[in-house]
Order: C-alpha cells, then structure tokens, then sequence
C-alpha cells in the first residue's frame, strides 16, 4: 500500500497573500500599520492561532488573550472566504493525478483551521484526492505533535506512508511519527534543506511522482 500524506500551506497551496491579506485587514481595522509580505510569509507554519499571535506581536499589541480571541475572530472572518489571491504550485494537480493512476492512497496533515482547510481544497479540486484529512483544529495536538499525522496514517491504512511537506514544522512532525519526509524547497521553509532531516528533496512537483514510486520500490525491496 503506498500511503502518501500532504501539507497544504507551502507544498500543496501558495496562500501567503491570502493570509498576509487578512492580518493587514486585522491591522488596518486597528489603525495600526500594516506588516511586510516576508514577515506574514514567515509566520505560516503553526497555524492561524499562532500567526495571530506573532502579527500582534510585531506590531506591539503585547500577548493579552483576549485580544487575541478577538483579533483572531477578524482575521478568521477576513480569511475564510474563497482563497482569492491563493495559487496553486506548478504541476500539483498533475502529479496528485499520477500518484492516484499509481495506485496511492493520499491524505493531507496542515496546521490550518478545519473551515479554511476545505474550502481550498474544495476550491483548487484537491479534495478529491484525500481520502483523510486532518487540520490544525481536527485533534487537541497539532503538528509538530506526531498526533495528527499518525491519525490520518491511521485512517487511510496501515501500510508504509510518505509524508510531503515544506516546512521545520513538518520535518520534525515526521520525524517525531517516525514517517520519512519528502520536502517541497519551494514554499516557506527558512532553515537550510540540509539542516532539516529528509528522505527526499524536489523542487517542481513534476519530480514528486518517481520519487514516489523509487521509494515505495525501496521500502519493499
Ligand atoms: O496554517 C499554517 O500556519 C500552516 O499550514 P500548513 O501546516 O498547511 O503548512
Ligand atoms: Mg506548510
């Protein structure tokens, strides 16, 4: 059985302009200034919870949890609509379409809330193509926790799983599941490749299909 299991911000989905979009509204209905493209992209990574957080805190708003709860209500309102200036990366829905004619079951494991989760899915027709999906708000842990990622390894089978991310996030998540990890060097990664643990490295998802079927070809060998 090969099991391939995705993350979507950075690896399946290019969503920072949807995102650093929603804080720069959160920020404008504050009157305060708005953020850089390049912080709001090196935010991504723990979920919109956390990213809240650090935009509060980048623009001097302090910690106080109830402002947090409010500010990230706006920001969830101003994000959770159609992804209008999300993209997908180069050749994903070809090689999700690959992968499904090479007989992999696929599943997808990200940080981001459950609603804005499947509406991106829905909206670039990748849901489909997951036969199990966990979000950052499916399960009390979130990644770097193995939980999520054991639970939709769980769900889709037994067997071996490869999982397919972008980030420092997903690399230690793999590691800590004990599942081996293909990175995407494309997304919002900001530790250099070598210094993250990795079975596999691609920089186009035209190369993510024989990277597949070498290492399934291995792992039964
Ligand atoms: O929403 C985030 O911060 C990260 O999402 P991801 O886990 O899909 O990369
Ligand atoms: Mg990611």
């Amino acid at each position: 059985m090969k099991v391939v299991i995705f993350d979507l911000d950075g690896t399946l989905i290019d969503s920072a302009p949807d995102l650093h979009r929603a804080a720069n509204l959160v920020l404008q209905s504050e009157g305060l200034p708005a953020i850089s493209f390049e912080q709001a992209r090196s935010f991504i990574g723990h979920g919109a919870a956390d990213l809240m957080r650090k935009v509060m805190r980048a623009s001097g708003l302090g910690d106080d949890a109830g402002e947090h709860a409010r500010l990230l209500a706006k920001f969830m309102g101003h994000y959770e609509g159609e992804p209008g200036l999300t993209t997908l990366y180069p050749g994903v829905v070809d090689a999700l379409a690959r992968l499904e004619a090479m007989g992999c079951t696929m599943g997808l494991c990200t940080n981001k809330p459950e609603q804005p989760t499947r509406i991106a899915l829905r909206h670039f027709g990748l849901d489909r193509y997951m036969q199990a999906v966990a979000s950052g708000d499916t399960l009390p842990q979130r990644k770097p926790d193995p939980a999520p990622l054991h639970h939709v390894a769980r769900a889709l089978a037994d067997g071996t799983a490869l999982y397919v991310g972008d980030s420092e996030v997903d690399a230690e998540t793999a590691e800590r599941a004990g599942i081996p990890f293909a990175i995407y060097t494309e997304g919002y990664r900001k530790t250099p490749l070598e210094a993250l643990p990795h079975a596999h490295a691609f920089d186009h998802w035209d190369r993510l299909p024989d990277i597949v079927a070498a290492h399934f070809a291995d792992a039964v060998a």
